[in-house]
C-alpha cells in the first residue's frame, strides 16, 4: 500500500510526510529543439513556473542515451567498491583545484548540524591540460581532473557522461533565457568555458537507527545556477515551500533539476533554490550523478536586465560566477568543521 501523503517517523527525531514529488512537474524537454517558438515558449513557461514554485523538477525526453548512464553508474559502482587505500591515492586534498575522491565524513554539507555526510564522491570537470592558461595563472576550477586508475573504463565513461551533460547544460540555458525573457540565445558567449562539476556519488544504506546529525548528505542549497540529478534509488528530499520535507523519487527516463543559489541571486529571488537533503533508506547501496551549472568564470550580474528592469532594482550586489563559486566550494570543503 502507499504511504503517499502520510507522515511518518524514521530514526531519530525526523518526521517527513512521503510521496509528494507527484507535485513536482515532468517537463518534457523534447520542445527545446522545435522550430516552433511558441512550442519553445510553451516549454520556457513551464520551466519558470516550477523554478518559481518548486525549486524543482523533473526533466524528460532530454536526449542523453540510457547506455551513457548505464556506462557511468557501473564504472562509478566499480570504484567505490574498491579497498579504501585505492582509493584514497586520488583523494581530493591532494588536487589544487577541487578534483578526486571525497570519503564519508570528509563534509559536511549541513553546517548547522554538528554531523558530517556519509557519502562518498568522486569529483570531476572539463579536463584541461596543465598547460591551461587559467590553470597556470592559479584558477582553482580549471586544469586536469585526476583519474582513477581502476576501473580502467571508468574515465571513458565519466568523461562522456560529463560532456554530454555540457550540451544539455547549453539546451538547459536557452530554455532559461526564454523563460526569463531574456534573447534566447543570451546565455551562449557567456558559456565557452563553464564552471560545470560533476559529482558522482555513493550512499551506504543508511543504519536503520540513523540519527539526524549523520545524513547521506546533510541538508544544504547548491550553489550553482541549476543542478541536473540522476539517481538510480529513492533517498533525495526537498524542503518544501509548505514546509515539509517531502521525498523526490527518481522517475525512469528523466533527470531532476533543481535551481542553485547564483540562479536565485541572479532572479531577484524570484526562482527558488530549495534545501535538499540525501537519506538513503533503502537496503541497497544508492548512486547518484550530480552534475552543477555554472556559465563562465567572470560572468557577473547583480540580476538578469529583464529581471532589474522589472523590479527597477538588483537585490544584490554584483557577483561573478567564480567569484560565487570559489567562496561556497572553499567553505563546503576546506574549512575544518
Ligand atoms: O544524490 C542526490 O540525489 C543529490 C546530491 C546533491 O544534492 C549534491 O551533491 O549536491
Ligand atoms: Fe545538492
Amino acid at each position: 500500500m502507499s504511504d503517499h501523503g502520510k507522515w511518518v517517523s524514521r530514526g531519530k527525531g525526523i518526521r517527513f510526510r512521503v510521496g509528494l514529488s507527484d507535485n513536482v512537474p515532468v517537463i518534457d524537454f523534447s520542445r527545446v529543439l522545435s522550430g516552433d517558438l511558441a512550442e519553445r515558449k510553451a516549454l520556457a513557461k513551464e520551466i519558470r513556473e516550477a523554478a518559481t514554485n518548486v525549486g524543482f523538477f523533473y526533466l524528460s525526453n532530454h536526449g542523453i542515451s540510457e547506455t551513457i548512464i548505464d556506462n557511468a553508474k557501473a564504472a562509478m559502482a566499480a570504484f567505490f567498491d574498491l579497498p579504501h587505500d585505492e582509493k584514497m591515492k586520488i583523494h581530493y586534498k591532494n588536487s589544487p583545484i577541487h578534483r578526486g575522491y571525497v570519503g564519508a565524513g570528509n563534509i559536511k554539507s549541513d553546517r548547522e548540524k554538528r554531523g558530517t555526510d556519509m557519502h562518498e564522491a568522486i569529483e570531476l570537470a572539463e579536463d584541461l591540460p596543465d598547460t591551461d592558461p587559467d590553470y597556470l595563472r592559479g584558477s582553482k576550477f580549471h586544469g586536469p581532473n585526476i583519474w582513477p586508475e581502476k576501473p580502467p573504463e571508468f574515465r571513458d565513461a565519466l568523461a562522456t557522461y560529463f560532456e554530454a551533460q555540457l550540451e544539455l547544460g547549453r539546451r538547459m540555458l536557452s530554455a532559461f533565457a526564454l523563460a526569463l525573457d531574456l534573447d534566447e540565445d543570451f546565455f551562449e558567449p557567456l558559456y565557452t568555458r563553464p564552471m560545470s562539476r560533476l559529482r558522482a556519488c555513493f550512499y551506504p544504506p543508511q543504519d536503520p537507527d540513523w540519527d539526524i546529525k549523520q545524513l547521506g548528505i546533510g541538508a544544504h542549497k547548491d550553489f550553482e545556477i541549476f543542478t541536473t540529478v540522476w539517481a538510480d534509488q529513492p533517498g533525495l528530499q526537498v524542503l518544501a515551500t509548505h514546509g515539509d520535507w517531502i521525498d523526490i523519487q527518481p522517475k525512469a527516463g528523466t533527470f531532476v533539476i533543481n535551481i542553485g543559489d547564483l540562479m536565485q541571486r541572479w532572479t531577484n529571488d524570484i526562482f527558488l533554490s530549495r534545501p535538499h537533503r540525501v537519506i538513503n533508506l533503502n537496503t541497497e547501496k544508492r548512486y547518484s550523478l550530480a552534475q552543477f551549472f555554472g556559465v563562465d568564470y567572470d560572468v557577473e550580474f547583480d540580476a538578469f536586465p529583464t529581471i532589474k528592469a522589472a523590479e527597477q532594482r538588483a537585490k544584490y550586489p554584483s557577483i561573478s560566477c567564480g567569484a560565487h563559486i570559489e567562496e561556497r566550494v572553499g567553505k563546503a570543503y576546506y574549512s575544518e568543521t
